[in-house]
């Protein structure tokens, strides 16, 4: 009888961990897996039980039916807020059990019940220490997948998604694309399962798939802990077993102990995220590299300092307009970034200038203009995709990605790395391993030309802001773009980091790339832009140097008078 609970414990276990890959590292929060589960398990009993398939055959069935529904009900729900993706998954989950127990050849409310004789490899799975070796297989298969895909660079980016998604997105990754594909995977993952558990029940029902269950692996979730598979292991397996110890060993009747079983479930859930929110295991954090090992991550030749007139143009916008309701936030800017110069746009709060960043790198769609990089066309291509041409910006609100560390920070950023592909992280060998620790040590580079190296291991939570700001610059550079838009590199910045600040950013353009910042403190502008654009309200109204800008009566009345 203990077996027939270890079985159950173990698949509810197996489904804990395939959840907390996508809740735990994406953020990603589904209501759905349970009913993917339930899609899976009616494959099987609908193919196996009822039309006499094989049990693998109908099993891989369950797996690609579930898949496809991941990928459909994804495509439908990844693009909303986290709030309305919960209630979207819902809607999914109570629309799928509906038509579970709506239709009579899925055996209506009773669903399909007395499946048996399933085999397996010529092994006949009769009672339950039959299963147990099945459950045992698929919790070591949804363990290994779920581990492989979370831990190494792909569960990197999934962290950052959940971190910040258009912080990651700026960092040149498909975010979009990583959440659809996660969700497919974690529903196919659910599907096998569920395939399994419905062979176990022998039947699958609308309530078992239901949400109760879908609350009954959130909990386990949760107090194993978020991102932590050994975690949902652990309390997956414990959560189960409460309803059989009630029963078995405190001789509680079998409803009431299904009953308390939900109350402990509740309880222990309020509990945990009172007293420890991370769960029983907390995320563990990538190990540091040494300094200096690997590849040098800076072997760009320094600038030739030609004058900015000489300068080739890199980048060009032309008649970019962008109007929010009323608001014109940008009124037909045109304005070039020169190869290995520093550009600065400057002008008074709410005139334009984070919004133009915004339209260059596509984070806003202009309502007309073009923008060229190295005569390329931008607009109209995915943010992400223009990060990967060659153009990255850092933001006013610096946006690190809090519960990683710095380190992990500026490693998200190196671009192409293989262990973000699929296809490469499941071929067997080292080469991804190694990829990664050469991606370390390029990360560490980074950190060090940044002077932030000796806290590659702390979380960016706990970076003072003008340590957070060196560090966004660093993953802006990581992402090896040419150019940087840089909003607000100094300001909120205390004066001992402004000069740090300062020499880092000069040091950006000494090899080669071409930099444009916004930023309100004059002396930094002073120092460092070869160019400067003025802009007020959504329009570029001069441009040339500081010293000319600031010559002017009335832009000295307007705006320079005032700093
Ligand atoms: N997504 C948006 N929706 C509506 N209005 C917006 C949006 N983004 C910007 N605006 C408006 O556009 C104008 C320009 O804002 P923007 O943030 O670009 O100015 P800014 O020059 O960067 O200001 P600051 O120096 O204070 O950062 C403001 O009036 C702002 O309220």
């Amino acid at each position: 009888m203990w077996i027939n609970y270890l079985d159950q414990a173990l698949l509810l276990a197996a489904l804990a961990v395939s959840v907390n890959l996508l809740v735990g590292y994406a953020g990603q929060v589904s209501v759905a897996h349970a009913a993917f589960a339930g899609v899976g398990g009616y494959a099987v009993c609908f193919l196996a039980g009822e039309h006499g398939w094989p049990y693998l055959a109908s099993l891989v069935v369950a797996v690609l039916v579930a898949t496809a529904f991941g990928v459909v009900i994804g495509l439908i729900a990844l693009g909303l807020a986290q709030e309305f993706l919960i209630l979207m998954t819902l809607a999914f989950s109570l629309g799928i059990i509906g038509v579970f127990a709506t239709f009579d050849s899925l055996g209506g409310v009773m669903g399909l019940t007395g499946v048996d004789g399933l085999r397996l490899f010529g092994f006949e799975l009769d009672g339950p220490s039959d299963w147990l070796i099945p459950s045992a297989v698929v919790l070591v298969l949804v363990f290994a997948v779920c581990h492989r895909l979370g831990e190494s660079p792909y569960g990197r980016v999934l962290k950052g998604i959940r971190e910040d998604t258009v912080a990651t997105r700026a960092l040149g990754k498909n975010t979009f694309g990583r959440k659809v594909g996660i969700f497919a995977i974690t529903s196919g993952l659910t599907g096998l399962i569920g395939g399994v558990y419905s062979g176990w029940l022998g039947q699958a029902t609308p309530s078992a798939f239901g949400f109760p269950l879908a609350m009954a692996v959130f909990a386990m979730v949760i107090v194993g802990g978020n991102a932590n598979l050994v975690g949902s292991i652990v309390a997956g397996v414990v959560l189960t077993m409460i309803e059989p110890v009630l029963r078995e060993v405190l001789g509680v009747q079998s409803t009431q102990a299904a009953l308390w079983q939900v109350v402990l479930y509740g309880a222990l859930l309020v509990l945990v995220m009172i007293v420890r929110p991370q769960g029983l295991f907390p995320e563990r954090s990538k190990r540091v590299a040494p300094p200096g090992t690997g590849a040098k991550a800076t072997p760009r030749s320094p600038s030739a300092g030609a004058p900015y007139a000489d300068a080739e143009v890199v980048l060009r916008a032309d008649g970019l307009s962008k109007r929010f309701g009323g608001i014109t936030a940008a009124k037909d800017l045109a304005l070039e970034l020169r190869r290995g110069t520093i550009t600065a746009l400057v002008g008074p709060n709410g005139a334009g200038k984070t919004t133009a960043f915004n339209l260059l790198t596509g984070t806003v769609v202009p309502d007309t203009g073009s923008v060229r990089l190295n005569g390329a066309e931008l607009v109209g291509m995915r943010p992400d995709l223009i990060v990967r041409a060659g153009l990255v910006r850092t933001f006013q609100d610096v946006r690190l990605l809090d519960r990683l560390t710095c380190l992990e920070n500026v490693m998200l950023a190196v671009p192409d790395q293989p262990g973000e592909r699929l296809g490469r992280l499941f071929v067997p060998g080292r080469a991804v391993s190694r990829a990664d620790r050469a991606v370390a040590a390029q990360a560490m580079e980074w950190l060090d030309f940044v002077g932030m190296a000796d806290h590659a291991g702390t979380p960016a939570d706990a970076l003072s802001y003008g340590q957070s700001k060196l560090v966004s610059l660093a993953r802006a550079l990581a992402t090896r773009a040419d150019v940087l838009l840089l909003d607000e590199p100094a300001s909120g910045v205390d004066a001992t980091w402004v000069e740090t600040m300062l020499s880092m950013v000069a040091a950006v353009r000494e090899e080669g790339r071409t930099v444009c910042l916004v930023e309100h403190n004059l002396d930094v502008v002073r120092e460092l832009a070869d160019h400067t654009y003025f802009m007020e309200l959504g329009e570029i109204t001069a441009s040339g140097t500081l010293a000319e800008l600031t010559g002017s009566a009335r832009l000295a009345e307007a705006y320079f008078g005032a700093q």
